[in-house]
């Protein structure tokens, strides 16, 4: 048998591992309901992230007065800058008096000289307001990874260690551009809008309108273009998770021949990445809109209604005065305030979202969930429709027309020469290769890919293990699947041996110092816990003692999915309700005692089997279900 060229759900690829008990973070969110679940958690973490600020500001609001404090000679400065201009024209140079002119451009000029200090003060005052909230953070991603490594290890001391590094410098430099940027638009808008009042009050009648009305827009803008932010940035970690995986698994990958599926995993996860950041380009055109209407429209408005604003009083140095507010002022205050807004403010709620978000719960927390319901005794698990398969155009077909219905409950074993076809059945049935011609049926309904996992287990002969503790080997195909449980399942398959040799189901795997036999025995454990409605095991107990085989066998038998064996040992064909027989295209079907009579190949087969069993035929004629060959071609 090719071992693993068919990979089932145990030759998943850690690229495709399913989701460990307790990792929250669904890196790689459902498409359906996708944006109602991005609204919620966007809600929450919006309100979570609130409520932590709140009583962060409240202490310290002296520091936030200290920093208002200095911001006021940042008004002062736009106050002057546009009304002094207007003094200059209006009471100097038009009046004919050039030197108040001058005189009024030298106050405006002079009230820069202050923004030095100025910039001084507020910078010390903005480390009152920015260590903490790091050190804050800090702190808490540390408590969070002792807490994490007294539970257990893994996700979470990774996920801490960004934290403290990476992710609380985000939040740092993020906080402290918010700051900076938020207080100096305050005090520029708050001076400017003081300027035009004094300059004339009509100038709000044109200015106020588009401001507000872009402001609007902008902060109508906000929650989706946060949410859209998580999304790009949960399909990007997505995207980055995979690649890691993929990037340290790749001899598996080859080994289980999941290539296509991976593959295919990594178009989704690239193709979400792409909707994600389309979705946030489009956002970022309505923002872009936004800056437009309260940054350009202003100044223009003033000119239109220039003539308007002349013949009801206004002076044309008032006119420029404004236009030096909203050109020199107003419009690059608004702009800073967008794009931080827009950019870092957006990032800043989804990185301080990650540290106010609960730690993963304990791993055994979620209850146990199966797969899929078990499946009624006797109902049709799997189907074959005159079934037939090539693996090339050209190529002799190894299947042929085949038909064959496997029933829940049912135990089928395979047998056949070398190259009759066997592993090549196992992956027809387990969807791994599609049929050149007919059809294979998965519980009635016609195979697709997104019901592998709830249908099927496929062990190939070398069975997959990787490094990690045992308990995430067995619970591979069933994160919740508690240690009670995995006991009984020890116990049934025989596992109890392995466990003391290893210690305890905490106790790390090294795949390189497991023996095939151990390696199988992982890996039937998995398939037992997940009690598949299929199991396909393609020569999954070759490394196995007879006695060994005997007891997995039974204990599959007793299992309510249906159970395809590829035999090698005449026994494991005993046990087996019916067996089917492969020689090429050709194949019988039918339980020991009919092959025994009917098919040459079969006795021969026996005969060749039985001294490496180990013991004789005997009258051991068994009863099978009695169905009989469904369909040959000979
Ligand atoms: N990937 C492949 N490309 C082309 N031909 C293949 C491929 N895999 C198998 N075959 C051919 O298909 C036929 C059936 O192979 P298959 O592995 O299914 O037989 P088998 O009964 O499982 O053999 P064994 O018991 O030796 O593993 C053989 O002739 C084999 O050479």
């Amino acid at each position: 048998m090719k071992a693993g060229r068919a990979p089932g759900r145990d030759e998943q690829a850690p690229g495709a591992r399913p989701r460990q008990a307790g990792q929250r973070h669904d890196a790689r969110p459902a498409r359906d309901g996708k944006r109602h679940g991005a609204r919620g958690r966007r809600d929450t973490s919006l309100r979570r992230v609130g409520r932590e600020a709140r009583p962060f500001l409240r202490a310290r609001t002296g520091a936030i007065l200290r920093l208002a404090g200095w911001s006021l000679l940042e008004f002062a400065q736009t106050f002057l800058g546009g009304f002094g201009v207007a003094r200059a024209l209006d009471d100097g140079f038009l009046a004919g008096r050039p030197t108040t002119g001058l005189l009024w451009l030298a106050v405006a000029a002079a009230a820069v000289l202050p923004s030095v200090p100025a910039a001084r003060g507020v910078f010390g005052r903005l480390a009152d307001l920015v260590e903490p909230l790091r050190d804050g953070l800090v702190r808490r991603a540390v408590s969070r990874a002792l807490s994490g490594a007294l539970d257990r290890a893994g996700d979470v001391s990774t996920r801490s260690l960004s934290q403290v590094t990476h992710q609380s410098e985000i939040a740092r430099d993020g906080w402290a551009g918010l700051v900076l940027t938020l207080r100096s638009f305050v005090f520029t808008a708050a001076g400017a809008v003081t300027g035009l009042l004094a300059l004339s009050p009509a100038l709000l009648l044109i200015v106020l309108p588009p401001l507000l009305l872009g402001a609007a827009l902008f902060l109508a803008t906000l929650p989706p273009m946060a949410a859209r932010q998580r999304d790009y940035l949960a399909a990007d970690e997505a995207y980055a998770a995979h690649a890691g995986r993929l990037a340290a698994s790749v001899r598996d990958i080859a080994a289980a021949g999941a290539a296509e599926r991976t593959v295919t995993e990594s178009r989704t996860l690239a193709e979400e990445q792409l909707a994600a950041s389309r979705s946030l380009a489009r956002w970022s055109g309505v923002r872009v809109l936004a800056l437009a209407v309260c940054g350009r429209f202003p100044p223009l408005l003033l000119l239109l209604g220039a003539p308007w604003l002349l013949r009801n009083g206004l002076t044309p140095g008032a006119l420029v005065g404004a236009l030096t507010y909203l050109t020199q002022a107003l419009a690059p205050a608004v702009q800073a305030l967008m794009t931080m807004l827009g950019t870092a403010g957006g990032r800043l709620v989804v990185v301080l979202d990650r540290f106010t978000d609960a730690p993963p719960p304990p791993a055994d927390d979620p209850p146990p969930a199966r797969e899929a319901a078990p499946p009624h005794r006797g109902t049709p698990v799997a189907e074959l429709h005159e079934v037939s398969f090539a693996y090339g155009p050209g190529a002799q077909p190894v299947l042929d027309r085949l038909s064959l219905t496997i029933e829940a409950g049912e135990h089928l074993a395979v047998v056949g020469p070398s190259g009759s076809g066997k592993s090549t059945l196992a992956a027809v049935l387990a969807g791994t290769e599609r049929p050149t011609g007919g059809a294979v049926r998965w519980r009635g309904r016609p195979v697709r890919p997104a019901d592998a996992t709830a249908v099927r287990v496929l062990l190939p002969q070398h069975a997959y293990v990787f490094s990690g503790s045992l308990r995430d080997n067995l619970r591979y195909h069933r994160p919740g699947a508690r240690d009670r449980e995995i006991a009984a399942m020890a116990d049934t398959l025989g596992l109890d041996p392995l466990l003391s040799r290893l210690g305890s189901l905490d106790a790390a795997v090294e795949p390189d110092r497991l023996s095939q036999g151990e390696r199988q025995l992982i890996a039937l454990g998995r398939a037992y816990l997940a009690a598949p409605p299929l199991l396909i095991l393609d020569e999954a107990t070759s490394r196995l003692d007879p006695a060994a085989e005997t007891r997995v066998e039974h204990a599959f038998g007793a299992l309510p999915g249906a159970l395809v064996v590829v035999a090698h040992r005449l026994s494991s064909a005993r046990r087996a309700g019916r067996t089917l027989v492969m020689d090429g295209p050709r194949t019988q079907c039918g339980t020991h005692g009919e092959l025994l009579d009917s098919c040459a190949l079969y006795r021969d087969l026996a005969g060749l089997w039985e001294p490496a069993d180990g013991r004789g035929e005997g009258s051991g004629r068994r009863e099978g279900n009695g169905r009989g060959a469904e369909r040959g071609r000979g």
